[in-house]
């Protein structure tokens, strides 16, 4: 089962020739219109269409993938979602069992649970760096120059890279592993769906709220006085992290590679600046949503002097 534009390969060339059944795959055929949903395994709608094709035709697994292959994310037997902080939980489990130890690159915005899941039930190690699938490559590549072996790099995107396929962004490759963990499963009789998938995630603390809001810098607004908005975002971070010093409720995360991080009210925040556009991403997690309107209440009041600041996103989070 398998859904997706340019990776339709993936169901007849890999998928057919193995025996697996794929007769309830949608949407192989490239149309650059993307009449479907979003070509993207973070999206809702796109999750959503795979997590009903795979409970509808009682399919043992789905997989699906972005345009480009690069992205990927996949679906159990009984729909739970294998995305995000999720797919990572899943990879990192199937890499340290064949490595142990190593040390997992991810994207900045991955969860505190993930790091206490790969760390304390994993035994691995986990090192958060940036958003952006090169920078974590690079940064795993990195490691591994200076001694420290590192064996996956990957990003909340379902962007992801392991060293035994040289560091190749490849989400077709991620989702071969997955389904070489299934198919070993099923050889050595262990049946149930993908139950052995939803078993290997185990234990991995999940936030009751998770949300990404992304606040536009206005580029022709008169506060910018002529500079960049690069610079505009780095004085925002900068007074943000200012108030955090201040706040007794807010820990400025220790170690951190990208914008400003921060737990408090048993959740976290981060703020940073996009890679491409001029927008600070503002993701935040709690287990409540209460939670995580205090935490989006402590970034608001940080930084409403930057008028720049398209604040509308937050502004609908927070209001009572
Ligand atoms: O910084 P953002 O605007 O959230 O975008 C971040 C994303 O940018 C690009 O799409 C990269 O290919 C991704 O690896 C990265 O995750």
């Amino acid at each position: 089962m398998q859904e997706m534009e340019l990776g339709g390969f993936f169901a007849e060339k890999v998928l057919q020739p193995l025996g697996a059944i794929t007769s309830g795959s949608q949407f192989l055929e490239p149309d650059g219109l993307f009449p479907n949903h979003i070509p993207n395994p973070e999206d809702k709608t796109a999750m959503k269409a795979i997590t009903q094709a795979v409970l509808e035709n009682k399919a043992d697994l789905g997989i699906i993938f972005d345009t480009d292959v690069d992205r990927s994310a996949a679906v159990d037997s009984t729909g739970h979602e294998f995305n995000r902080n999720r797919l990572i939980a899943l990879m990192s489990a199937i890499v340290l069992e064949e490595h142990p130890g190593t040390t997992i690159v991810t994207d900045s915005v991955t969860s505190d649970g993930l790091t206490t899941f790969i760390e304390k039930k994993l035994g691995g190690k986990h090192h958060r760096f940036k958003r952006g699938y090169k920078n974590v490559i690079d940064e795993a590549v990195r490691l591994n120059s200076v001694g420290e072996e590192s064996h996956l790099a990957i990003e909340t995107s379902g962007h992801g890279a392991l060293k035994e396929n040289h560091w190749l962004d490849d989400g077709a490759y991620l989702m071969v592993k997955v389904l070489n963990k299934l198919a070993s499963a099923r050889a050595s009789g262990i049946a149930g769906g993908s139950k052995v998938l939803t078993d290997l995630v185990e234990g991995l603390q999940e936030p009751g709220v998770a949300v990404e809001l992304r606040l536009k810098i206005d580029q022709n607004h008169p506060d910018l006085k002529g500079g960049s908005f690069r610079e505009y975002g780095v004085a925002v971070l900068r007074l943000l992290e200012n108030h955090i010093e201040s706040d007794p409720k807010l820990q400025k995360a220790p170690v951190n590679y990208e914008g400003v991080r921060a737990s408090g009210f048993g959740g976290w925040f981060l703020l940073r600046l996009s890679l491409h556009d001029p927008v600070l991403p503002l993701n935040i997690e709690a287990a409540s949503h209460e939670d995580a309107v205090r935490l989006g209440l402590a970034v608001s009041s940080a930084v409403k002097e930057f008028h720049a600041l398209e604040m509308s996103a937050l502004d609908k989070f927070i209001q009572p």
